[in-house]
């Protein structure tokens, strides 16, 4: 890829999608996430020597929210193998938006369908051993840390707060999964987790780097170290096509085609096998709780680089 000219073709698509910003609206469900100012986007791209481009706002922080999905699925399953992990959360799509909890009662066994929706991801949070709320993040951020190549990496106080004092559709879900007999740990403490994780605060770029390591099959590119075995990013890469968008994968899959885990304070991380990792920040949010502009960036972007994987 030639460097100065993809640069100059991130910085158009990047000027061509902000047109749709004006689509979408924030998050307001999670008070904090309405401060935002919903015109904002920005993309960066993460080549295999780790090189970055970016154009617009890729250096504004964001949280990952249900990009995090991704990251506490890997250490779940690096801490308790495939068997243990998929003996409470299944691997099929729901069609359903990503907080719903119908499902849940009329499926049998009751375990959630994939560990993308809310539900599944409180299982998976519960699945994070440690001694202790800190521990159990502790094993999240040093992964995400390690992955970005910040040591400095926290969790952003304000929209922490703000989700655990008005999450009653969480809590909900995650009393069931009690009830159901999926979770074994403390509800409160499990959900605290879940919110600390989704709260943990990057930039685009990060997000970037974070697609990268996962579309080089779990090793940092520039140094070759080995943060995620192979099987594990596979797995990932794979739920985030059939479920990384919620119940717009199926869509996301044929008119951009590319792996890609999306968040509601308006963050996508995709990740291209052995090609790019994509970052990409844009507040505003289809009804389906996807970053409008965003994906209307990454499928500009799609076509212009041929990116699709199928
Ligand atoms: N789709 C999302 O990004 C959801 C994450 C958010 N923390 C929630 O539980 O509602």
């Amino acid at each position: 890829m030639e460097i100065e000219r993809a640069s100059i073709q991130l910085a158009e698509a990047v000027k061509a999608a902000s047109d749709y910003t004006g689509q979408g609206k924030v998050a307001a469900y999670i008070p904090e996430l309405a401060k935002v100012d919903s015109r904002m986007l920005g993309a960066a791209v993460c080549l295999p020597d780790g090189t970055i481009l970016s154009a617009g706002d890729a250096d504004v922080p964001f949280t990952l929210q249900s990009i995090s999905k991704i990251c506490s699925l890997i250490v779940a399953l690096c801490q308790n193998g495939q068997k243990h992990v998929f003996e409470r959360v299944g691997k099929e799509p729901t069609g359903d938006p990503f907080n719903s909890i119908i499902k849940l009662e009329t499926i049998k066994p009751h375990k959630p369908l994939n560990p993308m929706i809310n539900a599944g991801a409180i299982a998976v949070a519960g699945m994070i051993q440690g001694n202790g709320v800190e521990q159990r993040l502790d094993a999240v951020l040093s992964l995400l840390r390690k992955m970005t190549g910040n040591p400095a990496l926290s969790i952003n106080e304000a929209v922490y707060c703000s989700e655990k004092r008005t999450a009653a559709r969480n809590r909900a879900l995650a009393w069931f999964l009690k009830d159901s007999g999926v979770l074994a740990t403390d509800v409160e403490e499990t959900l605290d987790l879940y919110f600390r994780h989704c709260a943990i605060e990057v930039t685009a770029k990060e997000v970037a780097r974070l697609g990268m390591v996962l579309a080089a099959d779990g090793v940092i590119p520039e140094t070759g170290e080995r943060v995620i075995p192979q099987e594990v990013a596979r797995i990932c890469k794979t739920f985030m096509v059939t479920c990384g968008m919620y119940n717009a994968s199926g869509e996301f899959a044929i008119d951009v085609g590319i792996p890609a885990k999306s968040g509601v304070a308006g963050g996508i991380m995709a990740a291209v096998p052995q090609r790019m990792g994509i970052g990409v920040f844009g507040p505003a949010l289809d009804e389906k709780g996807n970053s409008v502009a965003g994906v209307k960036l990454l499928e500009l972007l799609a076509k212009e680089w041929n990116l699709a994987i199928f």
